[in-house]
C-alpha cells in the first residue's frame, strides 16, 4: 500500500437502494489509490470490518468538481457504479465539496453529472454500448439466452417468463457461472435476471461482477435490464424497477432505432454513519 495512508481513517457508509459503500475524501489524504487493493478487500469484509460491496475515493479534478476512483469489495476496479455515483454526489453535496446541487465528476466511464434533491440523487448515465440480444450459452449444461450490453460496466440480462421463476431464480450458482462464461472473457460480466410486470414496471436481480455475490440493488443492472426490455419493445420510459431491497429505482432513457441515449438513473443515496477506520482490520 503506496501513498501516506495513515489510521484512523476517516470514512462514510452510505447505501444507494441496498447496495452499500465506504467513501473516503482523499483530497488530502493522499491515499495511493492505484495500490488499495488490499486495503478495499479488508474495508469492505463482513463481519471482520466495516462491510460494503465497493468503496470509493473522491479525489481533487481540474476540470470537473472531482474524480473518483470506485472499486468492488474484491479490490477491483470498475469503470461505473450507478449507485456508487448516487451516493458520491450526495456525500459531495452534504460535505459541500461542491456548493451546487448540480455537479459533475470524473469517472473511468467518462464525466457523470448528477443532480441531488435531498436523499433523492438522479444521474445522468455514459451513453450505453454494444446492445447484443438473443446471446445463448450453455451454462451449467443447459441453454440460457441473454442481452448482453455496456451501460458503463458489462451486463447480461436473463429475461423471465414469470414473476415466480424470477424469484425462484438460482442467481448465484447461474449468475456466478454466466459471470465466468468464457464468452465475456476476459473482463467477465454482471448478471441480472428480470421481470417485465408491466410497461413501466421491471423486477431485477442481480448477482454482481466483483462482489462476487447477489446484491440488494444495481443501478447499471437495473439500466442493463430496463434496455434489454426497451429493445423489445416491452417498456417505455420512464420504468419503475424493484429491487431486492424493497426500494426502487426510477430508469429514464430516450431511443431512436437501437441507440439508447440521455439515460437517467434516480433514487434514494443515504447516509449511515461516520467512522474512523484502524488498522487492525487489515487482513
Ligand atoms: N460490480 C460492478 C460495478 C458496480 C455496479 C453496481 N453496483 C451499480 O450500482 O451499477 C462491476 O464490476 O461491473
Amino acid at each position: 500500500m503506496g501513498g501516506t495512508l495513515s489510521f484512523p481513517l476517516p470514512f462514510t457508509k452510505m447505501t444507494g437502494s441496498g447496495n452499500d459503500f465506504i467513501i473516503v475524501d482523499n483530497r488530502d489524504l493522499g491515499i495511493d489509490t492505484g495500490d488499495c487493493r488490499e486495503l478495499v478487500r479488508s474495508a469492505c469484509r463482513r463481519k471482520f470490518s466495516v462491510g460494503a460491496d465497493g468503496m470509493i475515493f473522491l479525489e481533487d479534478d481540474p476540470d470537473v468538481d472531482f474524480r473518483w476512483r470506485f472499486f468492488n469489495a474484491d479490490g477491483s476496479e470498475a469503470e461505473m457504479c450507478g449507485n456508487g455515483a448516487r451516493c458520491v454526489a450526495r456525500f459531495a453535496r452534504v460535505k459541500k465539496i461542491v456548493q451546487n446541487d448540480v455537479l459533475a465528476f470524473r469517472t473511468l466511464a467518462g464525466v457523470i453529472e448528477a443532480a441531488v434533491i435531498g436523499r433523492r440523487v438522479k444521474v445522468k448515465m455514459t451513453a450505453p454500448e454494444g446492445l447484443e440480444r438473443d446471446v445463448t450459452l450453455t451454462v451449467r449444461g443447459r441453454q440460457l439466452t441473454m442481452d448482453c450490453i455496456n451501460t458503463g460496466v458489462p451486463h447480461a440480462v436473463i429475461l423471465m417468463e414469470t414473476e415466480k421463476a424470477l424469484e425462484g431464480a438460482d442467481v448465484f450458482d447461474l449468475g456466478r457461472a454466466v459471470r465466468r462464461h468464457a464468452w465475456f472473457e476476459p473482463a467477465g460480466t454482471n448478471t441480472n435476471f428480470a421481470y417485465v410486470r408491466g410497461p413501466q414496471a421491471v423486477i431485477v436481480r442481480t448477482y454482481e461482477r466483483g462482489v462476487e455475490d447477489e446484491t440488494l440493488a444495481c443501478g447499471t443492472g437495473a439500466i442493463a435490464s430496463v434496455l434489454a426490455a426497451a429493445s423489445r419493445g416491452l417498456v417505455s420510459s420512464p420504468v419503475e424497477v424493484f429491487t431486492r431491497s424493497g426500494e426502487t429505482l426510477t430508469v429514464h432513457f430516450q431511443h431512436s432505432g437501437s441507440r439508447f441515449h440521455d439515460v437517467f438513473l434516480e433514487g434514494d443515496a443515504r447516509i449511515v454513519y461516520e467512522g474512523r477506520l484502524w488498522d487492525e482490520t487489515l487482513s
